[in-house]
Parts: C-alpha cells; structure tokens; sequence
C-alpha cells in the first residue's frame, strides 16, 4: 500500500545456497514502531541486510513509500528516507565531531554540508556533545551507539532500521535510545527495531512481530503480549520453548 513506509513482501533468500528467509511479509506505517523479535539464528540480522542493501534477495520485494526499492543500492536508499542502523560503525581516529561532519558532507548530493545539522544531533545527546573532541575510538559502547544514531540523524530519514541496540548496554542508556525512537515517531518517522528483548520492545513498539525459520510467525500488539505473558514466553523461545 503507497500509505506505508516500508512495505516488505514474500522476501526470501540466504547466503549462496543456505536459505535463511522464506517469505518475510511485513509493513511500517509513518509513525510507527515495529518490533522485531525472535530467538538466534532466525534471520533478523539477514532481513536487515537486504533492507539496507547489503545482500539481495532470491525473491520478493521491498518498497519504500510506495517505490520499489528491491535491487536499489544501500546509498540510494538513504538517499530516499531510509537509515538503517548496524552496529557500531565509526571513524575510531576522528573525533565526535568530525565523525557527525563526514556524515553531514556525505548527506546529499547538491546539499550544503550543514554544520547546524551536527550541532543539531549533539544538541539531542548532551553526553556526545561532551566529547565532541574525544576520538570515536574513546567511546564507550553506549556512547558509541548514540554517535551512530546521531549520524543517522542527520540523514533525516522518514524510516529507521534499527538491528540490536539494547545489546549490552546498560538500562538508563536504553531508556535515552527509545526515548528518542519516540520522538522521532511523534514527527512521523516510522521505526523497524530489531529486538532479543520483548520487553524492552513493547515498552515501544506499536507492534510486536515475532520470527521464526525466516518467517513472521505472529504479529501482537503490547496491550495484547500483557494480557498473556506466556504467549510472548512462547513467541520468543520458539522451538526452545519448554
Ligand atoms: N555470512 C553468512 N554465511 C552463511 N550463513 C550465515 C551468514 N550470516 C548468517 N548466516 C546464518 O544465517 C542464519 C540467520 O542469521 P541471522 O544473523 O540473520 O540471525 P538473527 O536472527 O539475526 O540471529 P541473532 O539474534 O543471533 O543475531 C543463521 O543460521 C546464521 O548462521
């Protein structure tokens, strides 16, 4: 449907000849913010991989506010409105900020680098902002991962795919992270969050999917996950599930 953001279709495909996905159906409306969870090895990390463009799909089909998207490349994705977040990617020699300003150089083509744009994303992490001159390479995990949403930031990007940021990282440095996947929801910007955790994702997530063998076995809302505990139990542990 052109109203959503990301609208995913049937996507299968895997590495070489091991199939890991096998028809992934899934949509992101502006605003929204979509859960994804599951046990290991089920395919989430593989499903972001083909929406950032990374690994193309066997089959399927990806498209981004009603434009096919399927067999674009990853920069050109970005270009059309969506980040995604892998990792911890950063320049370890640069400091904070000229990381954030290799970002706004890079943003657009025909764009002004805009240096407001960089005191714009510290400005939404005033720990950052502290350590504009510190070296990326200084920082730590937490940090990290705030550097990589403050460049994504500065992408402006109407979808985020976000894979794993809860991993490690302490409590309160989650509650800043989901505090501004709110935000950005509130402005319209439709989040993809991959997450081990159900509960860090229903304290966000508009909708629950849940992953099993490279499908979306269940979709549920958090009002729906309180309601019956074992079942999120269930959802996530799949076949480990007692
Ligand atoms: N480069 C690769 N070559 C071959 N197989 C791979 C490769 N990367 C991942 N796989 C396999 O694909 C399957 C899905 O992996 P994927 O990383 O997508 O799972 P995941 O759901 O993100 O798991 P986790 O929650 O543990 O990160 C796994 O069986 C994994 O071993």
């Amino acid at each position: 449907m052109a109203s959503e953001l990301l609208s995913v279709e049937e996507l299968a495909g895997g590495y070489g000849a091991i199939q890991v996905l096998f028809g992934v159906d899934l949509t992101v409306a502006p605003g929204e913010t979509v859960a994804l969870c599951g046990p290991n090895g089920v395919g989430k990390s593989t499903l972001v991989r083909m929406l950032a463009g990374l690994s193309r799909p066997s089959a399927g089909r990806v498209r981004l506010c009603g434009r096919d998207v399927t067999g674009v490349p990853g920069a050109k994705r970005v270009r059309l409105g969506m980040s995604t977040v892998i990792g911890q990617q950063a320049f370890g020699s640069l400091s904070v900020r000229d990381n954030l300003l290799m970002h706004a150089y890079a943003r657009r083509r025909g764009e002004e680098p805009a240096a407001t744009s960089v005191d714009g994303a510290l400005a939404v992490f005033p720990r950052l902002a502290a350590r504009a001159r510190q070296p990326a390479s200084t920082l730590s995990g937490g940090e990290r991962q705030m550097l990589v949403l403050a460049k994504t930031l500065i992408q402006r990007p109407r979808l985020l795919v976000i894979d794993e940021f809860s991993l490690g990282l302490a409590p309160v440095v989650v509650g800043g992270l989901l505090e501004l996947v709110r935000r950005l929801a509130a402005v319209g910007v439709g989040t993809l969050l991959i997450e081990q955790s159900v509960n860090v994702a229903m304290s966000v997530a508009d909708r629950l999917l849940f992953m099993e063998h490279g499908r979306i076995i269940a979709t549920h809302t958090p009002a729906e996950l309180r309601a019956a505990p074992d079942l999120a139990r269930r959802l996530v542990l799949g076949g480990h599930a007692a």
